[in-house]
C-alpha cells in the first residue's frame, strides 16, 4: 500500500508515516526527522565467516586472555603492557608495527605480557575522525562495510604474528563483528559512566579495563566494575543482526585504568594506593592498570616516556600495578589529517600516501626507538620486583 492509499484508508496513518516512506516531506511525521538514511550492514555472522578466526588464532586470543586474567589475579607476576598507536588509520603501518612488537613480545616474554593496542573506534571530545571502522577513507565518507572488513582482516593478520590484541569498544554493535579476535577490551574515559557500556562489558568474553573519567573521577570506574560484574539484560543485536535482548552472566575480569583527568595526573604511588584502598573497600581486587598517556602525560609523547620511567620505578618497588598502557607508533608525534572530518558527508578526498607513514593522526605517540627503551625499563622493573620480598607481599595480598 503506498502512503497516499494508506492515508485514504486511515487518515491517522499520516501521523506516523516516516520521511523515508514518503518522498514528499510529511509535516505530521514525528520520527527520524534528523535521520538522512539507514544503510543496512552485513550481519556479524556473515563478516565472521568471510574472515574466519580459525583454531590457531583462537588459541592466541584465548591464551592471551587467560594470561591477562592471571596477571589481574596476581597468580602471574608479569606486567601487562598494552602498547600501540592511539588509533589505526593505515593497515600497512599497523602491521609493520605489529611485526616489530611481536619480536619484542618474544624477547621480554618472561617479564612482560605485551598486547598490541589496535584501536579502531575513537571517541571524540566534539567532532573529528571516528576511526578505521567508521571511516576507513579518513575523509568523512563513512564506508563502514569496508571499515569492518579492513579491521577484521588486520586483526587476523596481527594474530598470525602470535601477539594478542587490545581494542576500545565504543558502542554495543561493532563488538559482534570483531570481539572474538580481541584479548583485552577498554571502555574509555568518556563512556565509563554510561550504563550501555557497562552492560556491554558485562557480556564481553575478555578482561576489560574501565578508564577513570576525563574529570579524573575514579569512582565511576569502580562503579563500572561492579555493574559489569553483574548479569545484565539489555538491547543489542544477535549474530544475525536482529535486534535482541542480550542477557549476560557478568564479567568477573575487570579493572580500573588510571589515565589522569582535568585536575592533573593520577599515576603517583599515592594515587594508586588510595585507589587500591577504595577497591578493597568495594570488595574488588586491589590492582590497577596505569595509562602513561592521555591526561597522565598531558598528551605529550615526550612526557609520556618520562611518566613511563616513573611508573617503572613504582613497579620495581612493588606498587599494585598490574599493567601499563602506552601510546606508541613507528614515528614519534602526531599529524593532522588534511581534511577536517566533521561527520555526515564526504568532506573531500586525499591519498593516504600524503600522510607521514607510521605517525598517529590522533594523539601523539612515542616513536619506536623510545618504545624499545621503555619496554626494556619495564622488563627490568619486573626483574627487580621479583627480587624484592615486599613486591611479593603487595602482589599477592588479596
Ligand atoms: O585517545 C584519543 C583521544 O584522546 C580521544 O579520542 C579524544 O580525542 P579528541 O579530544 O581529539 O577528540
Ligand atoms: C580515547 C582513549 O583514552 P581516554 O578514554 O582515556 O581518553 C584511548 O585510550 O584511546
Amino acid at each position: 500500500m503506498n502512503t497516499a492509499s494508506k492515508n485514504a484508508a486511515h487518515p491517522a496513518a499520516a501521523l506516523w508515516a516516516t520521511p523515508q516512506s514518503d518522498p514528499v516531506p510529511n509535516p505530521h511525521s514525528t520520527t527520524d526527522l534528523q535521520v538522512k538514511s539507514f544503510d543496512v550492514l552485513p550481519t556479524p555472522a556473515a563478516i565472521r565467516s568471510e574472515f574466519p578466526l580459525g583454531p590457531v588464532r583462537a588459541a592466541v586470543v584465548s591464551s592471551t586472555r587467560e594470561a591477562i586474567r592471571g596477571i589481574l589475579a596476581g597468580t602471574d607476576d608479569r606486567l601487562l603492557i598494552v602498547i600501540g598507536p592511539c588509533s589505526v588509520h593505515d593497515v600497512d603501518a599497523a602491521l609493520d608495527y605489529a611485526r616489530a612488537l611481536a619480536s619484542e613480545a618474544r624477547l621480554h616474554a618472561e617479564e612482560l605480557l605485551i598486547v598490541m593496542r589496535v584501536y579502531f573506534e575513537k571517541p571524540r571530545t566534539t567532532v573529528g575522525w571516528k576511526g578505521l571502522i567508521n571511516d576507513p577513507g579518513l575523509d568523512g565518507s563513512y564506508d563502514v562495510q569496508r571499515g569492518l572488513r579492513t579491521a577484521r582482516q588486520l586483526l587476523l593478520d596481527i594474530l598470525d604474528l602470535g601477539i594478542g590484541v587490545a581494542c576500545e569498544f565504543l558502542e554495543p554493535i561493532s563488538p559482534q563483528y570483531i570481539a572474538d579476535a580481541v584479548s583485552w577490551g577498554a571502555i574509555g574515559a568518556r563512556t565509563t559512566e554510561s550504563p550501555v557500556h557497562r552492560q556491554l562489558a558485562s557480556g564481553l568474553s575478555m578482561p576489560v579495563g574501565f578508564k577513570n573519567g576525563t574529570d579524573g573521577d575514579v569512582q565511576i570506574a569502580i562503579d563500572a566494575m561492579i555493574a559489569a560484574g553483574a548479569g545484565q539484560a539489555f538491547f543489542g543485536v544477535d549474530d544475525n543482526g536482529r535486534a535482541a535482548v542480550v542477557s549476560t552472566r557478568g564479567n568477573p575480569d575487570t579493572h580500573v585504568i588510571t589515565r589522569g583527568g582535568r585536575g592533573g595526573p593520577n599515576y603517583s604511588a599515592d594515587h594508586t594506593r588510595a585507589i587500591c584502598a577504595r577497591l578493597t573497600k568495594a570488595g574488588l581486587p586491589a590492582r590497577v592498570v596505569v595509562d602513561a598517556s592521555h591526561a597522565n602525560s598531558g598528551k605529550d609523547h615526550i612526557r609520556q616516556a618520562v611518566v613511563a620511567g616513573e611508573l617503572a620505578a613504582q613497579v620495581a618497588s612493588g606498587e599494585a600495578i598490574a599493567g601499563i598502557m602506552l601510546e606508541s607508533f613507528l614515528v614519534a608525534g602526531r599529524q593532522n589529517l588534511p581534511i577536517d572530518v566533521v561527520g555526515g558527508a564526504p568532506q573531500g578526498s586525499f591519498d593516504v600516501a600524503e600522510l607521514v607513514y607510521g605517525q598517529s593522526v590522533t594523539d601523539a605517540c612515542m616513536g619506536w626507538e623510545c618504545a624499545l627503551e621503555v619496554l626494556g625499563e619495564f622488563a627490568q622493573a619486573v626483574t627487580s620486583r621479583r627480587r624484592s620480598d615486599k613486591s611479593a607481599r603487595v602482589l599477592f595480598q588479596n
